[in-house]
């Protein structure tokens, strides 16, 4: 393998994705495992000739920023690990400057994207969630890859090497119980973890096999208690649904717990990866969203419900919930979880079709939307904006889809009144934003 060449520089700030941005010769370099104002050498990853701009990694540090400390987890540090495994890019950063960082690339993203004026604007701070003093073991979903020999592994950013790994820091310690980085997975492309976070003992593994009867032996692994259930799914991830569940040890999904409401997740079934994530998000969207009885709301992407839910139970039985989703085995969850409440309305379709005919049958007063990554699409952005609601609570977990957002909106008559940013993913560049638009 030829080696690929390194360079020495200084980062210049954090950009959105979680790299530091530096120069060389007036090319722009993506720098990933930095902090801002740090002298390091990088290793080029991706450096064509032709390219606009380039990418390296991190891999010798002669000044170190005051914020940086040793990397908890050997697989994912740059420092000690030639392929660094992906998920703890922030590994290297004390929490709190991790926090800071976030903020700059959220203030960042409104400014540039979002038509916002850093003079008229107080951008706000990282809320960092009560009681995660480290910000480890916080993750309720895993998804694991299986490399040649049967084990256990992840890739880095960017790269199809896969490394075996024998612990996951960020994985909920129920996951990491049932030893299953010593298990031999053999004939199975994907291994997901599901732990209820309401409920810490109870949790299911989905497994992907690619070799007939592969999940059934993988599944005698298991220590009792632990459910496993084998899944088979036409392309995107588990919570993007199509898939097919076949429980071989117990059940094949979780209950859960959110202020009081219960809620039962199928396996392949959306819900909130941090373990405090569905509590902080469902107590500040009812806050923010201030739904009162009678009124008729639309809740998109609403997963299983988490949202709709309650709102339903707030807008009473004189009022309407409209509760979108659609990935079919997450609109199932929300259909069972949301069963009890005649004012909800469970439509299963992607939002981009559906809304238009909700939006002309009801009269809506506030629409809570929670999209992807990628945030809504210009029409659904049109069809919110003029469908005449006096607010609009937007969740997101991508500040460049919501900046991009925020500008749609505002130049549809509302304003960003309200923002808070919670700290969702500790040690990753990811964070959770939530918006309250109100009409001008
Ligand atoms: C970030 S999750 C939010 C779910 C829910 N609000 C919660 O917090 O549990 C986004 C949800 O949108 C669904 N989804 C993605 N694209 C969609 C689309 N175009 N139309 C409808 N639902 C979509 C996904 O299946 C997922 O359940």
């Amino acid at each position: 393998m030829t080696e690929s060449p390194t360079l020495k520089l200084r980062l210049g700030a954090i950009a959105h994705g979680g790299h530091t941005v530096a120069r060389h010769e007036g090319r722009v370099i993506f720098v990933r495992h930095g902090i801002p104002g740090e002298l390091v050498t990088v290793r080029l990853t991706d450096s064509g000739e032709n390219a606009k701009f380039w990418r390296a990694d991190v891999v010798e540090v002669h000044e170190a920023s005051e914020h940086r400390v040793p990397h908890f987890w050997e697989a994912a540090d740059a420092l000690r690990h030639r392929d660094p495994v992906g998920g703890a890019e922030f590994g290297h950063i004390t929490l709190e400057h991790q926090r800071e960082l976030k903020a700059a690339v959220a203030a960042e993203q409104l400014t540039r994207l979002g038509g916002m004026k850093a003079e008229d604007y107080n951008f706000p701070a990282v809320q960092a969630v009560a009681g995660q003093d480290d910000g480890l073991g916080w993750r309720t979903r895993m998804s694991y890859s299986v490399d040649a020999e049967g084990k256990l592994a992840m890739s880095g950013f960017r790269s199809n090497t896969l490394t075996a790994i024998d612990s996951m820091p960020l994985a909920h310690p129920a996951i990491e119980r049932t030893g299953l980085y010593t298990m031999d997975f053999s004939g199975i492309e994907r291994v997901e973890a599901a732990v209820s976070s309401s409920d810490d003992s109870t949790v299911l593994i989905l497994l992907a096999e690619s070799r007939p009867g592969a999940a059934r032996k993988a599944a005698r692994q298991f220590p009792e208690g632990v459910n496993v259930a084998a899944f088979s799914q036409q392309g995107g991830s588990a919570a993007d649904g199509r898939g097919e569940l076949q429980a071989l040890t117990g059940r094949s999904w979780l209950q859960e717990s959110v202020l009081g409401e219960s809620f039962r997740i199928t396996g392949e079934g959306f819900w909130q990866v941090h373990r405090a994530a569905a509590t902080v998000l469902s107590e500040r969207v009812m806050e923010l969203t201030e739904p009162a009885r009678g009124e008729q709301i639309a809740d998109l992407y609403a997963g299983a419900g988490l949202f709709s839910l309650p709102l339903a139970k707030a807008v009473g039985p004189e009022g309407r919930v409209f509760s979108i989703e659609g990935a079919p085995g997450t609109h199932a969850d929300a259909k069972n979880n949301l069963r009890e409440l005649r004012q909800a309305s469970v439509i299963r379709g992607r939002v981009e079709r559906v809304l238009r005919q909700v939006a002309r049958d009801a009269q809506l007063d506030a629409v809570v939307l929670d999209p992807p990554r990628a945030g809504i699409d210009k029409q659904v952005a049109a069809e919110v904006g003029s469908s005449g609601v006096s607010r609009i609570c937007y969740v997101s977990c991508d500040p460049a889809s919501f900046a991009r957002d925020t500008a749609r909106l505002t130049s549809r008559g509302y304003e960003l009144a309200h923002m808070e940013i919670h700290d969702l993913y500790p040690h990753t560049h990811h964070m959770e934003s939530i918006g309250l638009f109100v009409r001008r």
